[in-house]
């Protein structure tokens, strides 16, 4: 661990890093901030939920000068949320510094963005669709940009976004400094970053299980049509204080969410099909806790950091091991414990030993919670409540009629009325899931010799995030999600999305029948049962 003041910040960052709740640098800040301040190009891996987004937004707002009214510094990041999120914590970082920063991503009124453009912020966080459109329309410069990052760079450099980011990347000059991060660093983006980087440095501080050390991994080997019940169990069992559940489709999505809400519970959902305003309403929600349960696509999986979040939960296993690593990642940050399900269909324990090997990592069988374990769970909460209302006082108003009412009952009698009310418990509404094909692995995993999401390179030996510091107030108000800017829910156009693109020849994309055949873009919903991919604006 190292504190913040022995990197040689300006003080005016120090003065904000300190105002953040900061105490001490991660591994992937110490390691990273002299390095980035050294100018260099670098590749930083880390776990998720331990600090990467200051890990490359201090040394940069760092090296920014306040004077100059260009374009200087562009970061960019797969999803819309997470454009907004991160532009959020570099605009708390920029606090005393007087730099201005603006979050340029699709959905949003792009006359409103120009307007805020005039305002000369020196750094532009965007997604890359909405990007190219002020490329276009020349209203934005990328002449005197002198830093790019890359914020989830993997993602970024997957064939979905190679296009445009190519695109983007050369209109920036020459000699500028290019840095990726992520907690996820699959061989085959060396072959790309060499493309993109000049001599990088890397930085890792992965150990050998990629994903984040406090997280309590379980799976339920749980067949298709049982799902939804094995969910509402372990939600009443466990009772989360915020959990997401990931689904695979968009479809899923939006029925899991009702069906949930149908049962009385409080959740919605998360989707690139959703118009912008509807996906910042969901995000508002689940931030300020006025819905514990948030349902999403992989649109959620990447660089969100909701505190609070205590359970994951994937509803359907993801495709890729990666997503695995980045959705169970949305719990257990900054130094917070954490506990991701995963729902496995018999037919899918194939695909779930996959994700082990490939992530290092056990994940412990546990049995299908049992309903006298949902009802105590249910229960326990209630009588929680029950007891916090009472604490808090107040409770004059109601006295006189509960005087009345023990005439009538018993106190037991009347008090398990009132729980069972409290419950909210709906158990007769119809639930209708439309069922998923099994997941299949794919090929790149079946014959490879390496299946690591590690760079290859040694780790450091220097692990973990964190030591006190408290991460100082959430990010009120924010939400986030994967650009869509119109692309076919199937994805990005028939790319294998993980196999590298650069070079590599298995393009053949997925073994076997589902919906996973390699398509074409075309009219946006046009499938609805597809893998919510549409990353891009
Ligand atoms: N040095 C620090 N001390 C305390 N809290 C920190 C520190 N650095 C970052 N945090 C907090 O830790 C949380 C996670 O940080 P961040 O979102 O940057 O993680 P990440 O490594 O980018 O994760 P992911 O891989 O999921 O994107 C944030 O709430 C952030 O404010
Ligand atoms: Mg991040």
């Amino acid at each position: 661990m190292k504190n913040f003041a022995d990197l040689g910040l300006e003080p005016k960052v120090l003065q904000a890093i300190t105002e953040l709740g900061f105490e001490e640098a991660t591994p992937i800040q110490a390691q990273s901030i002299p390095i980035a301040m050294s100018g260099r190009d670098m590749i930083g891996q880390a776990q998720t939920g331990t600090g990467k987004t200051a890990a490359f937004g201090i040394p940069l707002i760092n090296k920014i000068s306040k004077d100059t009214d260009k374009i200087v510094a562009l970061v960019m990041t797969p999803t819309r949320e997470l454009a907004i999120q991160v532009a959020e914590e570099i605009g708390k970082l920029t606090r005393f510094k007087g730099i201005g920063s603006l979050p340029i991503y699709g959905g949003q009124d792009i006359g409103r963005q120009i307007r805020a453009l005039k305002k000369k912020p020196q750094i532009i966080i965007g997604t890359p669709g909405r990007l190219l459109d002020h490329i276009n329309r020349k209203t934005i410069r990328l002449d005197d940009v002198e830093t790019v990052i890359l914020d989830e760079a993997d993602e970024m450099l997957d064939m979905g976004f190679m296009d445009d980011i190519q695109s983007i990347l050369k209109l920036v000059p020459e000699e500028r400094q290019t840095m990726l991060f992520s907690a996820t660093m699959p061989p085959n983006i060396q072959k790309l970053a060499q493309q993109f980087l000049k001599n990088p440095e890397h930085v890792s501080v992965v150990p050998k299980q990629v994903s984040a050390p406090l997280i309590d991994q379980a799976y339920i080997e749980v067949p298709e049509r049982q799902k939804f019940e094995a969910l509402c169990r372990l939600i009443d069992m466990e009772s989360p204080e915020l959990a997401i559940v990931f689904g695979r489709t968009k479809r899923r999505v939006d029925e899991l969410s009702e069906a949930l809400q149908k049962r009385g519970y409080s959740a919605d959902g998360l989707h690139g099909d959703l118009s912008q305003n509807q996906r910042d309403t969901v995000m508002r929600k689940f931030r300020d806790g006025s819905i514990d349960v948030l349902v999403a696509t992989d649109v959620a999986a990447r660089g969100l950091d909701v505190s609070g979040v205590t359970h994951v939960v994937n509803f359907d296993l993801p495709q890729d091991p990666e997503s695995y690593v980045h959705r169970i990642g949305r719990t257990g940050r900054a130094g917070k414990e954490g506990t991701a399900w995963s729902f496995v269909t018999p037919r899918e324990i194939d695909h779930l030993h996959l994700i082990e090997r490939v992530t290092r990592h056990r994940i412990t069988r546990k049995p299908l919670p049992t309903l006298a374990e949902a009802i105590e769970g249910k229960q326990r909460i209630i009588a929680e409540r029950l007891m916090e209302t009472i604490e808090s006082g107040e409770l004059n108003e109601y006295k006189g009629l509960a005087i009345q009412l023990l005439e009538q009952y018993d106190s037991v009698q009347l008090l398990s009325g009132a729980m069972k009310m409290l419950t909210g418990e709906k158990r007769d509404s119809e639930i209708q899931l439309t069922p998923e094909d099994p997941i299949r692995v794919k090929r790149r995993y079946n014959n490879s010799g390496k299946p690591d999401l590690r760079n290859g390179r040694k780790p450091s030996g220097n692990y973990g995030g964190f030591r006190g510091g408290s991460n100082g107030g959430g990010r009120g108000g924010y939400n986030r999600d994967r650009d869509n800017g119109g692309r076919d829910n199937g994805g990005r156009g028939g790319y294998n999305r993980s196999s590298s693109g650069g070079g590599r020849s298995d393009t053949s994309s997925y073994r076997g029948g589902g919906d996973r055949k390699p398509r074409t873009n075309s009219g946006e919903g046009r499938r609805p049962s597809k893998r919510d991919d549409s990353y891009n604006s």
